[in-house]
Order: structure tokens, then C-alpha cells, then sequence
């Protein structure tokens, strides 16, 4: 029996009584696992021992496991987990919009183009979570992990003086650990070692771990340059997922990691076909918060067979009813489109409806089509529990609008342009997806 291996302190190793059912149970090969989860009459018949014997054995190891599995839990420094509980980002309309908050106990991702604002976001947080629970925080400190350089402190306490009620709450940047590590050995040591280790040490004092960058290091150093290499690279991604993941489990703490984005270019075949739904081409843009229209489009531009000079099909927001309204012919009646390329396969009972004649000419816009993929693909995104996206475009200021751009007197042509801001919730395990607009003020991440 494996008692001594799975016990080796226990007193029935030695105990008389039982020294003639220790041996039966050796020859017929039970083991400790059996003894904890069969009946007695199911054990006795198994080792040929007599059921009140076998029972009092099962009563005395089942003690001792109980004991056991006491003395760890009391010693344990971490309190027993009591699920996902979530902190605000200091904003009543993103708290909304995210069904509480930042929750603990998974991976939430904020990614978007450079200077969509996720370091100020992220910063916030740091601050945020720092609040009591009866503020909306969870009174925990901040491990800020960053991977392009230092962690910003002249806007951490730029953020902090520009909300006073904080520092009588006792909200600081002593309560945010901070570490730089500049390449992906680095990261990996951190994430593998010096981190477990420090949530261990503050006995659940850290309730948010950051890093700002999560791609940054990986994008450049996980070059995929054959098969083999982009397997061992999804399985490197899968094994620092699956830590954090598990890091935030154990400690009761939320991840919220920055990922940048990369080109995600149309497939540009000459064949036409269409993507069925359970592909990922197909899935992908609700996968990363593309807008209907593009996610349309790009469906319509492999039906059609990808040419990137084709301009028979437009994306814009504007065309979006007439894309889909054109979709449902395809689907649904659909006659050949006589432009069949000579050649080319086309799947059967596959059909196309040509837009109606000199509707393209008279429609044709600037197209406006997102193509921009988070890093790190889909092994990264199936770790993560919530996908926020921050956008920016620009677009003319309302004097430009009124037709009174004349009237300008100043030198500075970035004032005739206005940033909008959206932030939208691509998916998450705890809400459903949504969007809403944000400026970028001292203070942070702000709704208006
Ligand atoms: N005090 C402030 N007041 C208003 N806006 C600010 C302030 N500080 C920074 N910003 C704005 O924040 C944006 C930069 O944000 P941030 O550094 O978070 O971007 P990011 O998405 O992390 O970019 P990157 O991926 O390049 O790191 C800039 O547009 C800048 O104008």
C-alpha cells in the first residue's frame, strides 16, 4: 500500500491492529486514493478482510487526512476564496458599463493604438483598487509591472494631487510595487518567480497585478519562422497565460494587462468562397471588436474573391444597411455574378448578386475599415475573461462643421480637428458588450 508514500507520519503505519490488513491490502493492491473513496463493504471485498476491520481503518485514515488538510488551511496565508469580487476605475459611467468594475480572479485586457490612453487607465487602477471596499476598492496594493520603460510616477502624482479626497483616504504610490524588466527573459522571471513570491509574502495585500506591456517583449522576440517554432511559441503563451490566470485564482487578485495592436491585412484569394461560421477568419472580428460593417465587408470581399482594386464593395458605417441588405440576396435568393473569373473553383450552389448598376459609383466614399488585431492571437485570448478596447479618431471641430473654418485666426492646425474617444467592452465572462465615450483628463480616464 502506498500509505507511507501519501502519509508517511501516520500512526496505523505502525499500529498493531491493522498489521494483517496492511498486508492483505498490499497484495491485492489498494491504494490510500481507494481507501477515501470506496464504501467499506466495497474495500473489505477487495482485500478479503472482514467489513468492521476495514471500516475502523477507513475511520482512523480519513481522521488523519482531516487533520492533515486543517493544519493546512489554518496555516495557509491566504483567506479561503470566496469568488470574483470587483473594485471601480474611478469612473460611475466605465463601472457601469463593466457591471461593477475591474474583476479579481481573471485576465482583463485593455488594448488599442498608441496613445489610445491604456497606461493612464492602468495607472488609475493602481490608484483605485487602493480604495476601501466601502469607496468601491478592494484596500489592496498594486504590483505594476511595465516592459517600455519606467513606470510613470510624475503622472501618478499628477493623477493623485488632481483628486484630493484621495490622500485622505490614504490612496499613495507607496502601495504600488513597480518593476521594469526589459526583455522577455526578464518578464518571465518575474511573472514565474519574483511575483509568486511577493504575493506570497504580502499575505494577500495585493489585490492588482498590471503589466503594461503584455506583447510588448513577446511580439518581437517569438518570431514564428516555421511550424515547429509557432507551436513551441503557443505553447510559451499558453504556459504565462495560465500562470497569471492561476496567480489570480489563488490570490483573489485582478490581472489587467495592455496589449497593443497589429495588421490583420484582407486575405487576398483569387478564389471566392465563403467562410463558414464556425472558422476563425469568420469569428474573428467580434473576437476583437471590429464593427459590423468591416466584419460584413470582409465576409463580402472573399465571396467576391479577394482584389484589393476592387471597388464594387465599400465599408463605411454609412453603407452598413445596404452591405447587409445585399447579404441577405446572397444568402437568401442569390443569381450568378456574371463576373465568375475564368478558372477559378467556385463551391457549388454558390451564387452572387451584383450590386445594383451605378449604385457603387454614386456611393463610393473614403473607405474606413478597421484591420487592426489585438497581439498575441487566439491562444492569448482564451485566457483572457474581459477584452476592452480603446479607440481614437479624430474629426473636424465643430467651427470646421458650421463652415466657419474663415473665421480660424490661430497657427496650430491640430485645433481644428477633435479626438473622440471610445471605450468598448469587445467581450467579458460578466457583461455584455457595449461602448461608451471617454476623454483623457488630468484626473485620467473619464466619461463626460
Ligand atoms: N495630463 C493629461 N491630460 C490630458 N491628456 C493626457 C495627459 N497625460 C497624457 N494624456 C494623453 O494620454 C495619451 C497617452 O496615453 P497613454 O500613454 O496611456 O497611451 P497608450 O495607449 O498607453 O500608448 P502606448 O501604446 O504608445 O503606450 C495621449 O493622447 C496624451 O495626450
Amino acid at each position: 500500500m502506498d500509505l507511507y508514500d501519501e502519509l508517511p507520519e501516520s500512526k496505523l503505519l505502525c499500529d498493531e491492529e491493522f498489521s494483517y490488513l496492511l498486508e492483505a491490502v498490499q497484495q491485492s493492491g489498494v491504494c490510500v486514493v481507494d481507501f477515501l473513496t470506496l464504501t467499506s463493504k466495497e474495500l473489505a471485498r477487495l482485500v478479503q478482510r472482514s467489513i468492521n476491520e476495514v471500516f475502523r481503518f477507513q475511520q482512523l485514515l480519513t481522521h488523519e487526512y482531516n487533520e492533515k488538510y486543517l493544519d493546512m488551511c489554518e496555516n495557509s496565508s491566504i483567506s479561503p476564496d470566496d469568488g470574483p469580487k470587483y473594485f471601480t476605475t474611478a469612473d460611475v459611467a466605465i463601472d457601469e458599463l463593466l457591471s461593477g468594475g475591474i474583476f479579481t480572479h481573471g485576465i482583463t485586457e485593455i488594448f488599442g493604438e498608441s496613445s489610445t490612453g491604456k497606461s493612464q487607465l492602468l495607472m488609475q487602477l493602481a490608484l483605485s483598487v487602493q480604495l476601501s471596499e466601502a469607496e468601491g476598492g478592494l484596500a489592496g496594493k498594486c504590483v505594476y509591472i511595465t516592459t517600455e520603460g519606467d513606470l510613470p510616477t510624475q503622472r501618478l502624482e499628477s493623477m493623485l494631487s488632481s483628486r484630493p479626497a484621495y490622500e485622505k483616504l490614504g490612496i499613495s504610490q507607496s502601495n504600488i510595487f513597480t518593476v521594469n524588466c526589459n526583455d522577455l527573459i526578464n518578464q518571465e522571471h518575474i511573472i514565474n518567480v519574483q511575483l509568486p513570491i511577493l504575493l506570497e509574502r504580502s499575505r494577500g495585500a495585493i489585490k492588482l497585478v498590471i503589466v503594461d506591456s503584455i506583447s510588448h517583449h513577446l511580439r518581437v522576440e517569438l518570431q514564428n519562422k516555421s511550424f515547429r517554432e509557432s507551436q513551441e511559441n503557443k505553447n510559451y503563451l499558453d504556459k504565462m497565460a495560465e500562470k497569471l490566470q492561476i496567480l489570480a485564482h489563488d490570490y483573489s487578485l485582478a490581472v489587467v494587462v495592455a496589449n497593443q495592436v497589429g495588421d490583420k491585412p484582407l486575405v487576398n484569394s483569387p478564389v471566392a468562397h465563403k467562410a463558414q461560421v464556425t472558422d476563425y477568419d469568420y469569428q474573428l472580428g467580434w473576437l476583437v471588436g471590429w464593427r459590423n460593417s468591416t466584419i460584413l465587408y470582409r465576409q463580402m470581399y472573399s465571396m467576391l474573391g479577394g482584389n484589393p482594386n476592387n471597388d464594387e464593395i465599400l465599408s463605411d458605417d454609412e453603407d452598413y444597411m445596404l452591405i447587409e441588405k445585399m447579404m441577405e440576396n446572397i444568402n437568401n435568393r442569390g443569381y450568378e455574378f456574371s463576373t465568375q473569373r475564368e478558372g477559378s473553383v467556385r463551391p457549388e450552389n454558390m451564387t452572387f448578386e451584383r450590386p445594383p448598376s451605378g449604385f457603387i459609383n454614386r456611393q463610393k466614399k473614403k473607405r474606413k475599415f478597421d484591420y487592426h488585431v489585438p497581439n498575441l492571437g487566439l491562444t492569448w485570448s482564451n485566457h483572457v475573461s474581459t477584452r476592452i478596447l480603446l479607440q481614437k479618431s479624430f474629426k473636424a471641430s465643430t467651427m470646421i462643421q458650421r463652415g466657419e473654418a474663415h473665421l480660424y485666426r490661430g497657427d496650430d492646425s491640430a485645433s481644428l480637428w477633435l479626438v473622440k474617444r471610445i471605450m468598448k467592452i469587445v467581450y467579458s465572462t460578466f457583461v455584455k458588450p457595449g461602448q461608451i465615450a471617454y476623454q483623457i483628463t488630468k484626473r485620467g480616464i473619464e466619461t463626460a
